[in-house]
């Protein structure tokens, strides 16, 4: 569900083993386009369907398989899965990163809130769609609190080219891919405003260290937020000028306007990130300043000054 750049690269992937996927777009026309050009050319276009990926607007084409994975921007996927039958066997697979603004609740935790019933997982870890989709090696990491139906999901989504590893703790994957994002913001300003790359390291390790911090607070398993879906995935998007929101960062940096239409989750990430810490008193600095550059009330200058001057601690 969701023929944006990760939902179409999944369905690729997945449909190149030969079982059956369906691709669900948002309306009839995308759908028709989709199915007569067979590629999805306004995301992906170096990746043509497989024959056997199947395209539909149709939900009842994408209910009762073994697997539902919703891939839409998370503050929009509230919106997205109130059109679906609250009553199904099939798990729901959240692929998207990010903090719900309204609620503060992560991809599994909107699902849940959304329709208690469902069997909910969440697929996330380093991954750009365009290297999904034609077939680069890729690992993932599947979180579900259910370990049974995990491992059943983990062999289901695994293809020759997509290892996925498993794990229950949901908090710790949900956590590290949305906060890696606002820390690859912090990396793309860093870069933007010409300060270098030990500037950048610097931000990505006390990044981390601040995932961390929060992880602990939240009930984050630390060896989770060291791995594919934490650490791995901060090193990916802190890094590559592919990341949306390392871009986003860079424009900020330089002072360059930005796409508005373009998904960047760790804008509103690192605001309702930002909320949840003051609440919790958890120190978050990093996520703070990027917060306050994607709303416009810092710059990247001050931003730079205040986190220099804070006082000198025990790494
Ligand atoms: N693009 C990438 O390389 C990767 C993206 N992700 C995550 O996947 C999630 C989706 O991102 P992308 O696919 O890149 O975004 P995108 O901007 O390429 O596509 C988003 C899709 O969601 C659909 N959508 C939006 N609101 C909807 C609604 N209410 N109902 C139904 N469909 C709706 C749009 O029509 C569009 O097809 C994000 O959380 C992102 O962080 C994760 C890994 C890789
Ligand atoms: O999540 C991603 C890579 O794992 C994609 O990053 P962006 O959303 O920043 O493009």
């Amino acid at each position: 569900m969701g023929a944006g750049a990760f939902g179409t690269a999944l369905a690729i992937a997945l449909a190149k083993t030969g079982q059956p996927v369906t691709l669900w777009c948002r309306t009839s026309e995308q759908a028709r386009n989709l199915d007569k050009v067979r590629c999805n050319s306004a995301y992906l276009p170096d990746a043509v369907f497989p024959d056997s990926l199947k395209v539909a607007q149709d939900l009842s084409a994408i209910m009762g398989g073994k697997a539902l994975l919703i891939a839409v921007p998370l503050q929009h996927m509230r919106a997205a899965i109130s059109i679906l039958p609250q009553k199904t066997e099939t798990p729901w697979v959240a692929c998207c990163k990010g903090i719900e603004l309204s609620t503060g609740l992560g991809p599994t935790g909107v699902l849940n809130d959304a329709s208690p019933n469902v069997t909910t997982a969440i697929l996330t870890g380093p991954s750009f769609a365009a290297d999904i989709a034609i077939g680069r090696p890729t690992a993932l990491t599947l979180a579900c609190k259910d370990a049974t139906s995990g491992a059943r999901l983990q062999a289901a989504l695994t293809t020759p080219t997509l290892r996925l590893y498993r794990t229950t703790d949901t908090v710790g994957a949900e956590l590290g891919g949305a906060l890696k994002n606002v820390m690859a913001i912090a990396c793309g300003a860093v870069i933007g405003a010409g300060l270098g790359d030990s500037a950048r390291a610097a931000t990505m390790t006390r990044g981390f260290a601040e995932m961390q911090r929060i992880g602990r607070a939240l009930g984050a398993r630390t060896d989770t937020l060291a791995g594919l879906s934490g650490l791995g995935d901060l090193a990916l998007t802190c890094t590559s000028d592919l990341s949306r929101n390392y871009r986003l960062g860079v424009s900020l940096g330089r002072g360059d306007a930005f796409d508005p239409k373009i998904t960047v989750e760790g804008a509103a990430t690192a605001q309702a990130m930002s909320k949840i810490a003051r609440q919790k008193e958890i120190d978050t600095p990093i996520t703070n300043i990027v917060a306050r550059l994607v709303e416009g009330s810092t710059t990247v200058k001050d931003a730079i000054d205040s986190l220099m001057t804070r006082p000198l601690k025990e790494e």
